[in-house]
């Protein structure tokens, strides 16, 4: 593929030549003439006169090109103890036949589905069927609550939604049932269909609205693909915002399939015939991107893992599943590694296990620390592959292209800018830093095709949020440097988002249940540090005068609330009460100074402070237990 820097180079001064040239990686019912639209900047298009459809390029042609017989997934399920594979062929047939029940339930081009499923083959088949019809899809986690569900149902206003009848966790089956009936007693937005995967774990009576998934699909006709514009959504990926409402990503088609193809085989080395595991969730952009998408459209197998690191059965899972299936790489966050560090320090289980095919383990979704790093390198013995980027952004930012020029990986970095990304590192003015000072990271417009195009019925949100700080740029709402070498070093958030084991948080929805109780008189969420899962959120409150309340219920009420209104994923288990919050002498609190403190940068005290002993006082809370 030729050297980084040439290619790197050629992205950002020819960037019309490199994607269309990349565009050919596609099959299209319409071939662009154009790569970028950029008529309406800031906000920007690409493939403005392409048309296609992405299940399409997933599937029908690789069947047509006589890869029907390979595996496109392959479902390992330690938790119902089963693997079972599904070739190109039977998983179009499949889609194509889910579409039709999509179809036959009134789902057409431009109408939303929300799909609310663990990591089973049908969430897949789901959303492939969706992008079939030129439908958009919604996938939503399942470690989220009923509210949270009901947020994402108001704001997709989806035709159906597509479920499982529970999702499976080591200790305890999650009944999503009942999750999504409180969510649309909840909601204002009724969609007509809620069709269900019924599992054998978990299966209660269908109600008037719900349809078996098993049931349509015995009697479903095949739908065929339907073209879409390259500029029309793909799909609605819902992130935690520093707001509680929560930022629904849109992705294009065409940009999406283009980058997504172009990426697989640049960054983690992947080609057909290749079988890659990314070990997330399909609620997760990593696993949209990376499990299903990018896998898919370039012919490789798809590995989908309904189980943890450790626990099910042991931390020797990884190993298994990479040694069975053949895996070639793996990508996963740095949590599931520190995991099995934790409990099998000296990877003695990985002597039971053959890794001949495995040469790479790519690793993001949160601060890779150089000990994780170390312990991989030293025990896999393949290179660790750190890099980064973000649910807006669909695919890396910053990587080191293992398939165009693997260059010495440093731990702390996650490299280089991928082409397409014009990275700058720049002051509060907007003003470029020399190498080696940390400031705000920024992406100058227009971003690559596949990032986002907009916020899902929101521009001016979008341009808001994103675009408005640094006019020009986009906002990656992290901190870091570049060093001599253009090495990108990523430090932290700059503002309320949390990452806690590889799921991003927003503390300020978190406040708001706090803030709810009847007993908190103002409160702060802040993430501290924590060996295991990188961040964990830690709530400091100030209780109301006259409240009677004993520490340790409000602290198990607390808790529970957070976990009934955002989620378990939000993993809130601490609580302090704290005689007063930090604040200025106005009266804003100083979230960003106790950001700093719990970080472990100490910023100092800011002159504006009311009463810098307050600050002093919380130093043991926020530098958290590790
Ligand atoms: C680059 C762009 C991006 O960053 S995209 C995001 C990338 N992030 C990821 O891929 C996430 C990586 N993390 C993980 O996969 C998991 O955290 C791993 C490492 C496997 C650990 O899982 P686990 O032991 O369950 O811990 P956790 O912190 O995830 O879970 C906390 C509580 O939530 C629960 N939970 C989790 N998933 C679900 C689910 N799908 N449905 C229902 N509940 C779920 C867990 O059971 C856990 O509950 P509890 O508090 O123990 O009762």
């Amino acid at each position: 593929m030729g050297s980084y820097q040439e290619m790197y180079r050629r992205s950002l001064t020819e960037p019309e030549r490199f994607w269309l040239t990349a565009a050919e990686a596609i099959d299209w019912t319409r071939q662009p003439t154009r790569a970028l639209d950029d008529s309406r900047a800031p906000l920007y298009r690409w493939f403005p006169d392409g048309e296609l459809n992405t299940c399409h390029n997933a599937l029908d042609r690789h069947v047509e090109a006589g890869r029907g017989d390979q595996a496109a997934l392959i479902h390992d399920s330690p938790v119902t103890g089963t693997t079972t594979s599904l070739t190109y062929r039977e998983l179009l047939d499949q889609v194509a036949r889910f579409a039709g029940v999509l179809a036959g339930l009134g789902v057409a081009k431009g109408d939303r589905v929300i799909i609310y499923m663990p990591m089973v083959p049908a969430a897949v088949v789901a959303m492939l069927a969706c992008a079939r019809l030129g439908a958009i899809h919604s996938v939503v986690f399942g470690g989220f609550a009923p509210r949270e569900l009901a947020t994402r149902v108001d704001d997709a206003t989806p035709k159906v939604i597509v479920a499982a009848s529970c999702g499976i966790e080591p200790s305890r089956v999650v009944e999503y049932q009942p999750i999504i009936d409180e969510a649309l007693g909840l909601a204002a937005h009724q969609p007509d269909t809620v069709v269900i995967l019924r599992r054998p774990q978990a299966a209660r009576p269908l109600g008037p609205r719900d349809l078996d998934w098993d049931e349509a699909m015995s009697t479903a006709t095949p739908a065929a693909c339907v073209p879409v514009a390259a500029t029309d959504p793909l799909y609605i990926l819902y992130t935690s915002g520093t707001t509680g409402k929560p930022k629904g990503v849109v992705r294009d088609n065409g940009g999406h399939a283009v980058a997504l193809a172009w990426s697989l085989p640049a960054i983690y080395d992947i080609h057909a015939g290749d079988v890659f595991w990314t070990a997330s969730d399909v609620g997760w952009v990593v696993g949209h991107s990376y499990i299903v998408y990018a896998p898919l459209l370039v012919g490789a197998t798809s590995v989908i893992y309904e189980g943890k690191p450790v626990g099910t059965p042991d931390a020797g899972a990884f190993w298994r599943v990479a040694s069975e299936h053949g895996v070639k790489a793996l990508f996963t966050a740095p949590t599931a590694f520190r995991a099995i560090k934790r409990v099998d320090p000296e990877a003695k289980e990985l002597a039971n296990y053959d890794l001949s095919a495995f040469r790479t383990l790519f690793l993001a979704g949160e601060r890779l620390d150089p000990e994780t790093y170390h312990w991989a390198s030293e025990h896999l013995g393949v290179p660790v592959v750190d890099h980064w980027w973000q649910t807006e952004t669909g695919w890396p930012i910053v990587a080191n292209l293992r398939g165009v020029e693997p260059l010495p990986l440093r731990p702390g970095s996650p490299s280089v800018p991928v082409p397409g990304y014009d990275l700058h590192v720049v002051d509060q003015q907007g003003e470029e830093l020399p190498p080696a000072q940390e400031g705000a990271i920024v992406l100058r417009l227009p971003l690559p095709p596949g990032t986002l195009s907009t916020l899902w019925g929101d521009d001016d949100r979008y341009v808001e949020s994103y675009l408005s700080r640094y006019p020009g740029n986009y906002l990656t709402g992290d901190s870091g440097y570049v060093d001599e070498d253009g090495y990108v070093y990523v430090m932290g958030r700059t503002d309320d988002v949390i990452n806690v084991a590889g799921h991003r948080l927003s503390t300020g929805s978190m406040e708001a249940v706090l803030a709810a109780h009847p007993a908190v008189a103002e409160c702060a969420v802040i993430g501290v540090r924590d060996a295991l899962k990188g961040q964990l959120p830690v709530g400091l409150v100030v209780l109301k005068a006259g409240v009677t309340v004993t520490e340790e219920v409000l602290r198990e009420e607390l808790v529970a609330a957070v976990r009934n209104e955002i989620g378990p994923v939000a993993a809130f288990r601490t609580v302090s009460v704290v005689e007063a919050l930090p604040k200025t002498r106005s009266g804003k609190i100083l979230r960003k100074t106790m950001r700093a403190m719990a970080d472990g940068r100490d910023e100092g005290v800011p002159s504006t402070i009311e009463d810098p002993a307050v600050l002093e006082g919380l130093r043991g809370v926020l530098r958290g237990g590790s």
